[in-house]
């Protein structure tokens, strides 16, 4: 073969196929862009695709992210729950064991509950029986306390009974004593804010003690006074009264009394005897006071013990008198100046013939009598008090007993007691005996007045009279004249009392040491009551005491006046009687020396 044909053929041969690799590149192209057109389609749709893919992804994406998120809240919430429940279980499981556990605890408590009330119980039992051994054995001793304060209140008071009998048997003089309370006027010029204080004027120095005793305490001494009663500042003037009380009945049964308030000053006689000054008119009237002293009191008893005897059978009758300067003078007569005199009688008797003597028939005329006396009864006004009393105050209350059987209506008489009558009224002296027995001199111009004015029995009639006769006396009070700030004409007022005073326990002294001579005439006082000291009647002395140190020596004074007094005896007292009362009257300056020397040497 050539070489240039072959290649020819074999270029055309190439290019042949070139052009048929051409066409078929050709081919191929336009079937690849078809495909690539349709891929674009395809790649399009597949985009929007895509896209709404994605967008349902994102809502999908957020959907799942929102299931997400509650899926998680849900977890949490159950891992809350889980967490929850499991401590729920825990708590009834502990719960569960509680309540198997606790009913076996319950029991074990329950047993312990019931042995400690049963230990509890026996105590108890123990402790009651306990109990009602001791309430026994306390009620045992209250019963025994109860028995020997009866026991002791028996003994006391037959103690006392005794003790009255032996005073009535040696005659002696009792003597009680009251504390009055402090007063704004014991400040005296001190400042009153020091009222009561230690160591100023009105410090408290004299102190009950009890119903016996009283005691002066100072800075240099403690003494203790011993008197039948003693009360205390809180005591009011019904306890005072109780005591005297049962004096009265023995009026009536024929003895004489005297009741006496012996005090300084301002101590409370006053206030003791008639009662409070702040009482207009020391209470006149009818019904009972509380505030009423022992005369109102006194007069409203001897009433009431009247009133139960047979009607008539007692009459009474006052007279008020005072003692002023040494001179005794008249409070229910016309001429209150005019002076009396106590006369003595042949037979010895003491006499005030001139005396008024009115008739009474209540209290309020016994006190419309006190009263008018008062009213001319000299007072002043001290710097101790404003009511200063300058005189001895005497209220006589005489009873005459017209009764026919009067032993029939009082007690028997004692075997020594000489029983006879007399007529009533008549003027034979041995018709009228125990008007001369009488202690005081008023006497007989009493029994003049009542045995004259009496209705008199027919002839032949055996009525007894008997007369009996109650003194309640008000001394004035002693007093330090400095203390009391008077001069002039109160001076000699004062000078007037503190004689008589003295006068009085001069007597005593003399009595209680049984001397011959009883100096009863040194004063107008102690003579018009000298029957009631030295003679026969029952006497109480009331003394009344201040209880502040400015009247210290005062009250020693005072309270050694009454020591004085109980030591007199005078020999029993000795009760009226109708036949035998002459006969005493003009014995009893020579009976008196039985019952001791003081007795018998009274100077008439
Ligand atoms: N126990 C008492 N309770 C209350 N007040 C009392 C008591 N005792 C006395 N008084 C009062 O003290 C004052 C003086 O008393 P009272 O006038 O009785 O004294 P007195 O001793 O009679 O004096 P004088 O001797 O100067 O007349 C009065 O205001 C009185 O009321």
């Amino acid at each position: 073969m050539p070489l240039g044909i072959d290649r020819s053929h074999f270029l055309a041969d190439k290019v042949k196929k070139l052009e048929k690799e051409a066409t078929t590149k050709d081919e191929r192209i336009a079937a690849l862009e078809t495909e690539n057109a349709m891929l674009y389609l395809k790649l399009a749709q597949l985009r929007s695709m895509l896209q709404s893919t994605r967008e349902e992804v994102s809502v999908l994406q957020s959907q799942y992210e929102t299931e997400l998120q509650f899926k998680q809240s849900v977890a949490e919430s159950a891992f809350k729950f889980k967490q929850e429940l499991d401590q729920i279980r825990r708590q009834a499981s502990s719960l569960q064991k509680v309540a198997i556990d606790l009913p076996q605890q319950f029991q074990k408590e329950l047993t312990n509950a019931n042995s400690v009330i049963q230990r509890q119980k026996h105590m108890f039992l123990s402790q009651s029986s306990s109990m009602s051994t001791l309430q026994d054995q306390l009620n045992h001793l209250q019963d025994t306390l109860q028995d020997i304060t009866e026991r002791h209140d028996k003994e006391k008071k037959r103690r006392q009974e005794l003790h009255n009998i032996l005073m009535e048997l040696r005659g002696n003089i009792r003597v009680h004593c009251r504390i009055r309370p402090l007063m704004e006027f014991d400040c005296g010029s001190d400042d009153t804010v020091t009222f009561g204080r230690p160591g100023t004027k009105s410090e408290v120095v004299v102190h009950y003690v009890d119903e016996e005793n009283i005691c002066v305490r100072t800075t240099k001494h403690n003494k203790v006074f011993e008197y039948e009663r003693v009360y205390s500042p809180s005591e009011g003037q019904d306890q005072v009264f109780d005591e005297v009380q049962p004096m009265l009945t023995s009026l009536l049964d024929g003895y004489n009394i005297c009741i006496m308030a012996y005090g300084q000053t301002g101590s409370g006689k006053t206030h003791t005897m008639l009662g409070s000054h702040k009482n207009e008119d020391y209470n006149l009237t009818t019904d009972p006071h509380p505030e009423e002293g022992v005369i109102p009191r006194a007069t409203r008893e001897l009433f009431r013990l009247i009133s139960e005897k047979p009607p008539d059978s007692y009459t009474l009758e006052v007279s008020v008198v005072e003692i002023y300067n040494n001179d005794i003078r008249d409070l229910l007569s016309n001429d209150s100046s005019a002076k009396h005199d106590v006369i003595t009688g042949a037979d010895g008797s003491l006499n005030l013939p001139t005396l008024t003597s009115k008739p009474v028939e209540t209290v309020h005329d016994v006190m419309r009598m006190v009263q008018y006396g008062l009213r001319t009864r000299r007072e002043t006004a001290t710097l101790v008090h404003e009511h200063s009393s300058r005189s001895h105050l005497v209220v006589s209350l005489t009873l005459t007993s017209q009764a026919p059987d009067f032993f029939s209506l009082n007690k028997p008489p004692t075997p020594t007691q000489e029983i006879s009558t007399g007529s009533v009224g008549g003027r034979d002296r041995k018709a009228r005996p125990q008007s001369v027995t009488m202690s005081s001199s008023s006497l007989s111009s009493l029994v003049d007045q009542s045995t004259n004015s009496r209705e008199s029995p027919g002839p032949g009639s055996t009525a007894a009279v008997i007369r009996t006769k109650l003194q309640l006396v008000d001394l004035a009070g002693s007093e330090c004249v400095g203390m009391s700030g008077v001069t002039g004409a109160a001076l000699r007022e004062a000078s007037h009392i503190n004689k008589s005073l003295s006068a009085l326990a001069d007597v005593l002294g003399a009595l209680a040491e049984h001397r011959s001579h009883v100096p009863y005439r040194n004063s107008r006082l102690t003579h018009l009551l000298q029957d009631s000291i030295g003679g026969d009647a029952k006497l109480l002395v009331l003394l009344c005491v201040a209880p502040a140190q400015r009247y210290i020596t005062e009250t020693s004074q005072c309270l050694g006046f009454g020591q004085r007094a109980r030591q007199v005896q005078r020999g029993p007292t000795k009760r009226r009687l109708p036949s035998s009362a002459e006969k005493v009257g003009a014995e009893s300056v020579h009976q008196r020396p039985r019952s001791g020397p003081s007795l018998g040497q009274s100077p008439r």
